[in-house]
């Protein structure tokens, strides 16, 4: 709570405020008290050791998760909105995109008509045979093709496309849906050093229109690309603000950062 009173004085917008949460999965509280608060256009980059609870909290941004205690609070264009008893898909409608580790774009379709059915926010390939896209939508979805570099390949199929690809495709599908707050977990495990630095291109032009929330261990990434980080051990929060200040922090480098 102190942290959140902190970061409200700074005058910074949030569009998120995680305000005393724990998470109780049995007996065991994988996440305990924890409050943080995501600024409008921020990126900010949750680290930890394996098993902190990062991945925990994501899901329980996107009601995926139940809280036990505490509240998330979505400040978004219908005003603010406590998510932590809403169900996936209102929360998904009330502007916060999840993208999961490994993607899950639809195999037996396009790449276009998976853009189509994100744009016209379908979530079954059923939709296909009776979309109909708006001239402005299409035109949107164009962009996006365009943006993640993939307008030339778009009537090939999924399968045909690299790893790299594929996320760029997911994240051009959130994106689709105009969130104000992206969730992405690990979204550069697994690619190369040409594909991530692609990929923190593009985070930094998507933050311009919405904030980012980003589940990650290479640090290279997070360093580039972070406005801020929050580091997580044991269900906690370690230590908040800038990569540069807390790669300082003794005890983050302890558990973390110091262990290669
Ligand atoms: N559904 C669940 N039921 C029971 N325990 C869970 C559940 N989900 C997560 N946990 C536990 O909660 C703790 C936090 O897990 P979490 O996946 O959030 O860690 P993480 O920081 O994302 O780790 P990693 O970097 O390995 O992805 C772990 O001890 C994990 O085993």
């Amino acid at each position: 709570m102190e942290q959140l009173m902190e970061r409200m004085d700074t005058g910074v917008t949030p569009v998120l405020d995680i305000e005393d949460v724990s998470i109780q999965f049995g007996d065991f509280k994988a996440i305990k008290d924890v409050s943080t608060s995501i600024g409008k256009n921020e990126i900010r980059f949750f680290i930890g050791p394996n098993g902190a609870g990062k991945t925990t909290i994501l899901d329980a941004i996107c009601g995926k998760n139940k809280v036990s205690d505490g509240k998330i609070v979505f400040h978004g264009d219908s005003g603010d909105r406590d998510v932590t008893r809403m169900k996936e898909y209102a929360i998904s409608d009330l502007g916060i995109g999840r993208k999961f580790q490994a993607p899950s774009v639809f195999g037996g379709i396009t790449i276009d008509e998976n853009m189509e059915l994100a744009v016209a926010r379908k979530h079954s390939i059923y939709s296909t045979t009776f979309l109909k896209l708006s001239k402005e939508k299409r035109e949107y979805m164009n962009h996006i093709l365009e943006f993640i570099g993939l307008k030339d390949k778009r009537f090939q199929y999924p399968s045909s496309l690299s790893h790299g690809e594929k996320q760029w495709l997911e994240i051009g599908m959130l994106m689709a849906a105009r969130p104000k707050l992206m969730l992405l977990d690990e979204p550069v495990a697994g690619m190369g050093r040409r594909e991530t630095e692609k990929t923190a291109e593009m985070l930094k032009n998507i933050k311009k229109e919405c904030s980012i929330i980003v589940v990650e261990h290479d640090m290279q990434f997070a360093k580039d690309v972070s406005d801020t980080v929050t580091v997580f051990h044991e269900g906690t929060v370690l230590d908040e603000g800038t990569m540069e200040t807390v790669q300082q922090n003794q005890q983050v480098i302890d558990v973390y950062l110091g262990r290669g």
